[in-house]
């Protein structure tokens, strides 16, 4: 995909803005949330059109073991589960917000039924722990980005133009760790953090893990450092964030594996960024340092850590906010309000 460089819609788009009924840059970050994916779209009236959230979940080899994870590894089936019987956080939120739901099995240690209504693009139960070998041979990270690009296609296909990710798999923010500090060169004890819910001890073992990890390996292309340090779910993540921009949806980025796969992403095509909202500053120590890294601001602050899309979800009514003020705002004119005065 190309970068978004339109400077007469931007300039077009901008003046709309400071033409509502206020004062100029008086919505702040709606602001420039509206002229973004005003720019995305192509146009001065942007509209949200079924607002989808994609869960992709993965099973990673270093989680069967726990020692950088403090929950067991059956949980990633487990939420799978209450995801499907609408009992997780991110279903609650996506209910409140009106979002459709879609959940993947990117590779998960269990076989679901058919009958069950998830998208099935499993390419292996679970990835290699790579304390002994890379996650997954390159075809397979090539098929889990080709598999994620189809998903998303399919899902722009049946009218959707603005997509959040989310994810789910015991031991991912290992992974999501391992690739922060390959993609933006921050040391993995800067990167690593509690995940879900590790104490200092936890983290110093898993710094120190993660570390022998890294320096074991050296990935030569974005391919290979997510094939070597990856999850499945978070290789589909990279290739979902890739044809979603291709696509040029409005793409909502969830917290700190999200982030890690949109780094691999930007690393493969650097214009995606131009088609992604930073929806919150998660929790995990590392994410916000990842947020410098890109130099961006998220929409949110509220301490989460779960996942699952939660974040990318509640930031949806921001979005919707946005584009509803820039379509249907009075401007001054409309409303025969007085404008600033004007200092002689
Ligand atoms: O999104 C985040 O920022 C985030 C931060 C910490 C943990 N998580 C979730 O917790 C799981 C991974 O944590 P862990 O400790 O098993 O590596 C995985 O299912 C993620 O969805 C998510
Ligand atoms: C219970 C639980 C729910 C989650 N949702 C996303 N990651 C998760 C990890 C755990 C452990």
């Amino acid at each position: 995909m190309s970068a978004i460089a339109d400077l007469t819609l931007k300039s077009s788009i901008q003046k709309k803005i400071d033409l509502k009924t206020k004062p100029i840059g008086a919505l702040g970050t709606l602001e420039s949330l509206a002229l973004k994916i005003g720019l995305i779209q192509n146009t001065e009236t942007p509209e949200i059109s079924k607002p989808t959230i994609v869960i992709f979940a993965g099973d990673h080899g270093i989680a069967a073991k726990a020692e950088v994870n403090p929950f067991p590894q059956e949980v990633t089936a487990q939420m799978v589960y209450n995801f499907v019987n609408g009992g997780a956080a991110i279903n609650i939120f996506s209910n409140t917000n009106a979002i459709d739901l879609k959940i993947v099995d990117a590779g998960v240690n269990h076989t679901f039924p058919e009958s069950m209504g998830i998208i099935n693009a499993k390419i292996a139960v679970g990835t290699k722990n790579y304390q002994d070998q890379p996650a997954m041979t390159l075809e397979q990270c090539q098929m889990a980005l080709d598999k994620a690009g189809t998903i998303v296609s399919k899902i722009h296909s049946n009218a959707c133009n603005t997509i959040g990710f989310g994810e789910m798999g015991i031991g991912n923010t290992s992974s999501a760790t391992l690739l922060m500090s390959y993609f933006t060169h921050i040391p993995i004890s800067d990167c690593v953090g509690s995940g879900t819910g590790l104490n200092a001890e936890g983290i110093a073992k898993k710094k120190q893990i993660l570390l022998e990890v890294y320096n074991k390996y050296s990935p030569q292309t974005p391919l290979e450092a997510l094939a070597t340090f990856g999850g499945f779910e978070i290789a589909m993540l990279c290739g979902a964030i890739l044809k979603a921009a291709e696509l040029k949806m409005t793409i909502l980025i969830d917290g700190f594996i999200v982030t890690a796969a949109l780094l691999a992403a930007k690393a493969i095509n650097p214009n995606v960024l131009d088609y992604c909202i930073f929806a919150h500053n998660s929790s995990e120590q590392g994410h916000s340092k990842m947020l410098d890294f890109l130099n961006v601001t998220p929409l949110l602050s509220l301490n989460l850590r779960l996942g699952e899309g939660t974040g990318a979800a509640l930031a949806i009514p921001l979005v919707q906010a946005a584009v509803n003020f820039l379509n249907d705002m009075a401007s001054f004119e409309d409303a025969g309000v007085s404008t600033e005065i004007e200092k002689t």
